[in-house]
């Protein structure tokens, strides 16, 4: 079993770096532009997910490798009360959302991770980023699901399996700050 998952993780990265590579350096552009022009990332996704979202923005506001200044991340994952009032009083599908209402100022990148990329909550937080003038970038799997369409560049990693989606996700974010770091 053991060797077998590895393997499945193994083939999966080949394809990804066969198919998403161009990709990927437009995701790292899209974040680097983002914030040399000093506007913020916000993020979001449920699950293992909801971890990757608060582990790539602590990469910003902490550091990835380098020593550099703090930059804007924020996890939409980790305000218990604000998620736990928004979802009772409007529905837990609002509950990004109503964040990045609260927080998208025009210019910011709006980053939502789903591996079926049909949650729907995330796919409401791309509606109201987009109105709200943001960049938004996708991070999902299987075959895109709703947020084809929905976001600037969605990323599709070619699997039907949640977690090779997710450990390609985490790997994408780890490049992603490594073009931060390379930058400031
Ligand atoms: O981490 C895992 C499975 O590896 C789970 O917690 C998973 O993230 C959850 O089932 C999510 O609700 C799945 O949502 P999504 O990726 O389809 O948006
Ligand atoms: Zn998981």
């Amino acid at each position: 079993m053991v060797i077998q998952e590895l393997i499945e993780h193994q083939k999966t990265i080949q394809k990804v770096i066969d198919s998403l590579t161009p990709a990927i350096e437009q995701a790292c552009e899209m974040m680097t532009t983002t914030l040399s022009k000093g506007n913020k990332v916000l993020i979001a996704g449920n699950g293992g997910s909801a971890s990757d979202a608060q582990h790539i923005a602590a990469e910003l506001t902490g550091r990835f490798v380098k020593e550099r200044k703090s930059l804007p991340g924020i996890a939409l994952t980790v305000d218990t009360s604000a998620i736990t009032a928004i979802a009772n009083d409007y529905g837990y599908d609002r509950v990004f959302a109503r964040q990045v209402e609260g927080f998208a100022r025009p210019g910011d990148l709006f980053i939502g991770i789903s591996t079926s990329g049909n949650s729907q909550g995330i796919l409401n937080a791309f509606d109201t980023a987009r109105e709200y003038g943001c960049q938004t970038l996708g991070l999902s799997g299987r075959d895109g699901g709703k947020m084809n369409g929905l976001c600037d560049l969605n990323i599709v990693v070619p699997s039907d399996v949640t977690a090779r989606i997710q450990e390609m996700h985490i790997l994408i974010g780890h490049i992603m700050c490594k073009a931060v770091d390379d930058l400031f």
